[in-house]
């Protein structure tokens, strides 16, 4: 069973922001959703998550069709807007998400505090969100996203904004989930230099798949955008 799946999935607002999209992910991997501005990418994952309702096409999530609550347990979103609780410590906001997904007490607790020590941040679990700078914040929502050991992360340019080092130690802590929990990752980016040798990288542009394979080199990519604009 495929950790993803979609099927020729197409989506309009006044113009069409997606056609014909079609690909599937299979467990344990990490892949690359790669695209520029506009290419569609939040639509994609506004799908995933059932906030926009499907116009055509199918998607099923770790083997349930979309918009079923067992689809959405399976998954971790962290997504471009920031959705913490400004007013919140954070481990209140961390332990009312586990709360959400009926993790014991004592399970969040543990969890929780392994999470913000491998995130570097828990000299910081008392403090209110408002004052973490963005890239703690996106830390955390990583945290957040983790912390029901979730099959499926999706995850919309999740390091927005952030610098080389925080960006790299974000990507690297979710290429640890996949390669030591199994877990699968959907990674939507504009980055090319998220990209690592042997990733699977599908390229979507101007709402439709052009491309989707293991061997597209990072350098390549400035030109090869500049190719596809062209
Ligand atoms: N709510 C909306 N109403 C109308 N058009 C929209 C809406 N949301 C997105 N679009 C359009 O759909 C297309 C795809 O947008 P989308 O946000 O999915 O792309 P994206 O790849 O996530 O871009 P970015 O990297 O800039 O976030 C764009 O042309 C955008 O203008």
């Amino acid at each position: 069973m495929s950790a993803l799946e979609i099927r020729d999935v197409s989506h309009a607002y006044r113009k069409p922001a997606l056609r014909g999209v079609s690909f599937s992910i299979e467990p344990g991997d990490f892949v690359l959703l790669l695209g520029l501005n506009g290419a569609g990418k939040t639509t994609l994952f506004s799908l995933i998550a059932g906030l926009l309702g499907l116009q055509q096409g199918s998607i099923r999530v770790l083997g349930h069709e979309v918009g079923r609550s067992a689809a959405l347990a399976g998954c971790g979103f962290v997504f471009q807007q920031s959705a913490l609780d400004l007013d919140l410590t954070v481990a209140q906001s961390l332990r009312y998400h586990a709360a959400l997904h009926g993790l014991s007490r004592s399970d969040a607790r543990k969890r929780i505090e392994q999470e913000l020590e491998r995130f570097g941040l828990a000299a910081r679990m008392h403090d209110l969100v408002r004052t973490l700078s963005g890239g703690q914040r996106r830390r955390v929502e990583i945290a957040r996203a983790l912390l029901h050991r979730p099959c499926l992360l999706l995850l919309d340019e999740a390091t927005v904004g952030l610098d080389v080092p925080s960006r790299r130690a974000i990507v690297q802590r979710v290429r640890a989930q996949c390669a030591e929990e199994g877990a699968t990752a959907l990674w939507a980016t504009h980055l090319p230099d998220e990209v690592e040798p042997g990733d699977r990288t599908i390229v979507l542009h101007e709402g439709q798949v052009r491309d989707d394979r293991r061997d597209i080199a990072a350098a390549s990519l400035p030109d090869y955008f500049a190719g596809l604009a062209s």
